[in-house]
């Protein structure tokens, strides 16, 4: 969270539910996050983790409930948002001038995720790890207070997990929001976790 939200944001989600096909991913689900925490998205593969990322994040809608969000989201899942023609620099650019974020937002979040040395090469000569990078510094760059991670640490080497750790430290002590999803338990204390099973339930 920068200057730019200088209030505190909230999460919650009340009785969501979700089918996707003929699955029911979720049923009646009931969430709450509030300022300053880190919550932990967890659950086997299929239980719904992107699925619920992406509802929160308004690309999916809900069959019933609602999603009050009370700040602006920024999401990072596998799709990377950067024209893959455009060097890193200027695609973050790009996405940054519609979140009102200036030229030194966007450097700055390109030196916390270490990319500053890619910022003049095409997106698309990025490797994994550089493209997840650069999909975080994304996120940083965009000023939001609610940041949506989809497995941010995969593919990530030692010293660019450190550097995620920071940045998910440094916004939460800002009073932003996290929510991640992961498989492995994340080496930053978490607030709080939310376990999806494969009924839709929360457990
Ligand atoms: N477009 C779609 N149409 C129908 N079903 C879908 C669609 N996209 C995803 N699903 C189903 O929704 C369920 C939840 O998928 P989702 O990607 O949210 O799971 P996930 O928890 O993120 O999984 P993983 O840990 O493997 O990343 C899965 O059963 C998946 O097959």
């Amino acid at each position: 969270m920068t200057s730019r939200q200088a209030y505190a944001p909230s999460l919650r989600l009340e009785n969501v539910t979700v089918i996707r096909g003929n699955r029911l991913v979720f049923n009646n689900l009931n969430l709450s996050v509030a300022a300053g925490e880190l919550l932990w998205v967890r659950g086997a593969n299929g239980c719904g983790k992107s699925t619920l990322f992406r509802v929160i994040a308004g690309l999916l809608g809900a069959f019933t409930g609602k999603v009050h969000a009370d700040g602006k989201l920024a999401l990072a899942d596998e799709n990377l948002a950067l024209d893959p023609n455009l060097t890193v620099g200027a695609a973050l650019h790009f996405w940054a001038q519609m979140d009102g974020a200036t030229l030194a937002d966007c450097d700055a979040a390109l030196a916390a995720m270490d990319l500053l040395s890619l910022a003049d090469i095409p997106v698309r000569y990025l490797s994994t790890g550089q493209r997840k990078r650069a999909a975080i510094a994304r996120v940083l760059a965009s000023g939001s207070a609610i940041w949506l991670l989809d497995e941010p640490y995969n593919g990530l080497d030692s010293a660019s997990s450190a550097h995620l750790d920071k940045a998910i430290l440094s916004h939460i002590a800002k009073g932003g929001i996290v929510l991640l999803a992961a498989h492995q338990s994340p080496s930053i204390n978490v607030s709080d976790s939310l376990i999806l099973d494969a009924k839709g339930r929360s457990v």
